[in-house]
């Protein structure tokens, strides 16, 4: 069943059109990724979706047209955004309790997340005195709440070391185990790739390429690679197709080889072979 469905969608700021006509369908219960560069349109997408801006175009959300959000509507989702929206003098806990008490949630849910999330021992803490990985794990704490099912994570991983992504990856997985719906942007391939169960590549709005990660790849078949590395430490680049067998022979004649590996395409390269452009 579609979570969400967008139909011929369009955004101008003043004369300047950022998303055109998009079209888009998120099932219920994956984690689906919007990927694009910086500029693309993609937290645009997720302020339409999450009522904060007007379009034009349709967007439904559990099967009910979204024109006017309701406040009993707001409260079915959950939203981790770059702008974190906290009071920074004030510490995790009372941030924490004032969004909890605005939406009805009991204290001991309060507690239970931030133990879920490793801030309980810092609920003390003032924002302004946390880490860039605290806080993404603070607006990560502030989206679940509520327990909403469906949550929109901005680029929930910009910034972070490769320990605090493993962390908040497993995080966004667990929760997506126990049935949540999560719709994420990011510029990162590789996240895109481990996380997704479907992507949409976002360009000069328009959205580009739609599909299961894995199934693309394989789909751009001609981007895949095979890398020789020489016994006299020269590194060779072959296309996987059939017009490199002569090369690749001609190495193995000369008994050249160090270590050879294939690699399938990635993301990145297929968003790079669609746009002509790179992802950053
Ligand atoms: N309120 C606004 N008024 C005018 N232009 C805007 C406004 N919000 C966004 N834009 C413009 O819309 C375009 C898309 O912005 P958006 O923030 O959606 O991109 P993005 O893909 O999320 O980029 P990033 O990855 O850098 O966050 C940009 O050119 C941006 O300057």
């Amino acid at each position: 069943m579609n979570k969400i469905i967008m139909k011929h969608v369009s955004k101008s700021f003043g004369q300047t059109c950022v998303l055109s006509s998009i079209n888009l369908e998120i099932q219920e219960g994956e984690i689906f990724g919007l990927l694009g560069p910086s500029g693309a349109g993609k937290t645009t997408i997720v302020k339409i979706l999450s009522g904060q801006l007007s379009y034009q175009g349709s967007v439904w959300i559990d099967q009910q047209e979204c024109k006017n959000h309701t406040d009993a509507w707001l409260k079915t989702i959950g939203m981790s955004m770059d702008e974190f929206g906290f009071y920074r003098r004030l510490s995790i806990w009372d941030n924490l309790c004032m969004f909890a008490k605005l939406r009805g949630v009991s204290k001991q849910r309060v507690i239970d997340v931030l133990r879920q999330l490793s801030l309980y021992d810092e609920r003390k803490s003032a924002i302004c005195n946390l880490s860039k990985g605290m806080k993404q794990r603070l607006s990560f704490a502030n989206a679940i709440l509520h327990e909403p099912s469906l949550i929109f994570l901005d680029e929930p991983t910009n910034g972070l070391d490769p320990n605090t992504m493993k962390e908040l990856h497993d995080m966004i997985k667990h929760l997506n185990e126990q049935g949540t719906t999560i719709f994420l942007t990011t510029h990162n391939m590789e996240e895109a790739e481990k996380l997704c169960d479907h992507v949409a590549l976002l360009n000069e709005g328009h959205i580009v390429l739609y599909g299961n990660p894995k199934a693309l790849c394989c789909q751009y078949d001609h981007l895949k690679t095979i890398t020789i590395q020489t016994k006299d430490h020269q590194k060779i680049e072959l296309p996987n197709t059939a017009n490199s067998a002569q090369q690749l022979s001609d190495v193995l004649r000369r008994n050249n080889i160090e270590t050879i590996h294939s690699s399938e395409a990635n993301l990145e390269q297929i968003f790079r072979e669609v746009t002509g452009r790179g992802l950053s």
